[in-house]
């Protein structure tokens, strides 16, 4: 079971199921060593010791666990025992006092939880509880006492993947407490409770506001049998802290077809074309920007340098305003315009400051008609949500075999489904997925955790096998077994990128960046991928080297993109 491959939540509990029937029946008072709750205790046990380790050095050591009503409780039972067991076991000159808090009526465990519970009351522990019938009448002042900030490592064990309903009363107010602390790490098991596994949303009821709902930040999170989307996009990354995947040694037959994959940076690394001694700038692609409107003819600029930097053989720029066709800190950017241009090799973006005029729809409508190669960005998007002929353009392309990627925020992307953005953030690989299909093109849907959608072409039975094992797609690599998929989407969502990229111009970099990987003659997926990725990653770097998260911008990024760019050849 590998990091990348994502699973939602109704694929794990049907590998739980299948694992846990596979289990040998035993005694039922019994514990049996291999289930799967004793075997998630140990691995998250096993993380939290080492987190521990890294972070405090007292000679007495605090740990709160909180266990919730449901089996995220029972996990967090058998970590209570465990921890305690290699507490026992670990030298006497550090000491290790372990507090359990159970937020769960005691006789409503399941089998499974009460035996960890059981094992875990023979050990040395404090316990508290909080009684969940009387949640709702125990007031705020209750839970001071508890001072979360005497503690060196908080392991919430509230609520995994059956959540069903905003987190409310007594147990609200305990997470509130816990990340307004902000004293020591904090060690989520499978999920930070509040977080819907899916989608990344906190779960908010429709009365409450996103601000209101409460999910708990962590620090990191052990994530049992497989990774889930719903840590990497959305909330998640503000959420989840750093991933660890536990599979609780399931065996692989038992695992479909992943819904998503995380981009996997080793296999994108492969994408890139090694550049022979014996090329020239014919052999890297010709990338035309086709935007820059009055006021807006910078962020045409920004994409065009963005191509220049990662390694565009040539770049022209079509402005909408030509009065400013030249970039004079780069003149090696050419002036072409798209309709005299011959596109049958050039790989066009077009949207960047395109703007709404008739010039702009002109432009948009030849390069739908006449470019195999297109990047669909910002105001070109903005167009085709309000025309329809050109979303029929659009999707005519795909029969073409013609190369499309969209490149929407939330907002372009509710423009094109007409709908609010809301309904965009609640299910970000839905949204995908859904323009993917409806506009048959490659989508990257920005925004924490981008989504990179698209159509698999073909028999969609060949496709899912090939996008279990093929080395264009990013994953793992792995084969397994080959349930077939309800829709005929792959979905990736890309792991690098911060805040610093929530500035003007850093999407006109990402939309001249897929024009580059389009042109070294990638997939549209893979190019969009790519180009996520080493977006992200310069992203990252540029914090690394403090120019962001505070006041990072676009123009920065571009050689930063260059850098890790070079970076993931060598
Ligand atoms: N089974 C196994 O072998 C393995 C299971 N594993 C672990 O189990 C976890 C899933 O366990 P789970 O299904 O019991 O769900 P869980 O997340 O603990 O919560 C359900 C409970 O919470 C309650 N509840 C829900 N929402 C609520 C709210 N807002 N406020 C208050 N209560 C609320 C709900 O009550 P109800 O909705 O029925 O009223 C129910 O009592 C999974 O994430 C992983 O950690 C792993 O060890 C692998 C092996
Ligand atoms: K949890």
């Amino acid at each position: 079971m590998q990091y990348h491959a994502l699973y939602q939540i109704a694929q794990i509990r049907d590998i739980e199921k299948q694992a846990k029937a596979s289990l040998a029946i035993g005694n039922p008072t019994a514990r049996l060593p291999d289930s799967l709750m004793i075997t998630a205790g140990k691995a998250a046990a096993q993380l939290a010791w080492r987190i521990l380790d890294a972070a405090s050095k007292k000679d007495v050591k605090k740990i709160m666990i909180l266990a919730g009503p449901g089996d995220n409780g029972g996990d967090a039972f058998e970590v209570a025992h465990q921890l305690a067991e290699m507490a026992q076991l670990s030298p006497e000159d550090t000491h290790y006092e372990i507090h359990v808090l159970i937020c769960g009526e005691p006789n409503a465990y399941s089998n499974d939880a009460k035996k960890s519970l059981l094992a875990a009351q023979t050990n040395s522990i404090h316990w508290h509880t909080i009684d969940p019938l009387q949640q709702a009448q125990l007031q705020r002042d209750k839970l001071p006492q508890l001072n979360f900030s005497q503690f060196d490592l908080i392991v919430d064990g509230l609520f995994g993947i059956g959540l069903s309903r905003p987190i409310t009363g007594i147990v609200a107010e305990l997470i509130i407490q816990i990340n307004h602390s902000k004293a020591c790490p904090v060690l989520a098991l499978d999920v930070p409770s509040g977080l819907n596994a899916d989608t990344g949303q906190v779960i908010a009821t429709i009365a409450t506001t996103a601000e209101d709902a409460v999910a708990v930040i962590a620090s990191h999170t052990i994530s049992f049998i497989a990774n889930k989307p719903g840590l990497h996009t959305a909330s998640g990354k503000d959420y989840a802290g750093i991933v660890v995947v536990d599979d609780l040694n399931i065996d692989n037959g038992y695992y479909p077809v992943p819904y998503a994959y995380l981009s996997n940076p080793s296999q994108l690394s492969t994408l890139i074309p090694a550049r022979k001694q014996n090329s020239h700038k014919g052999s890297y692609g010709d990338v035309l920007i086709v935007g820059g409107s009055t006021g807006m003819q910078g962020a045409a600029i920004l994409a065009g340098r963005a191509a220049l930097y990662t390694g565009a053989g040539r770049v022209y720029l079509d402005l909408i305003e030509p009065s400013s066709s030249v970039d004079y800190s780069h003149p090696e950017i050419m002036h072409s315009s798209i309709e005299e241009h011959d596109l049958s090799n050039a790989h066009v973006v077009i949207g960047p400051g395109l703007g709404h005029s008739p010039n702009a729809l002109n432009r948009l409508r030849h390069a739908l008609i006449h470019a195999p190669a297109l990047v669909i960005d910002a105001d070109a998007l903005n167009l085709i949500a309000i025309h329809t002929d050109l979303q029929a353009l659009c999707r005519n392309r795909s029969n073409l075999s013609w190369r499309t990627i969209i490149t929407p925020h939330p907002l372009e992307a509710a423009r094109l489904l007409n709908c609010d953005t809301g309904k965009i953030q609640a299910d970000r690989c839905l949204a995908a997925q859904t323009l993917a299909n409806q506009f048959r093109c490659t989508v990257i849907l920005k925004g924490s955790g981008s989504i990179i959608a698209a159509e698999i072409m073909g028999n969609s039975a060949e496709a899912n096998k090939a996008l279990a094992k093929t080395d264009n797609h990013p994953n793992d690599g792995e084969s397994r077994s080959t349930q077939p998929r309800s829709d005929k989407t792959q979905i990736c969502i890309n792991p690098s990128g911060n805040p610093a990229l929530a500035t003007a111009g850093t999407g006109d970099v990402l939309a001249g960046i897929c024009g580059t990987m389009l042109g070294q003659g990638l997939s549209a997926f893979n190019a969009a991928c790519l180009a996520t990725y080493i977006h992200g990653l310069a992203a990252d770097d540029c914090v690394r080297e403090n120019f962001g998260p505070i006041g990072m911008n676009a123009s920065e990024l571009i050689p930063a993109v260059r850098k890790v760019l070079n970076q993931m050849i060598q």
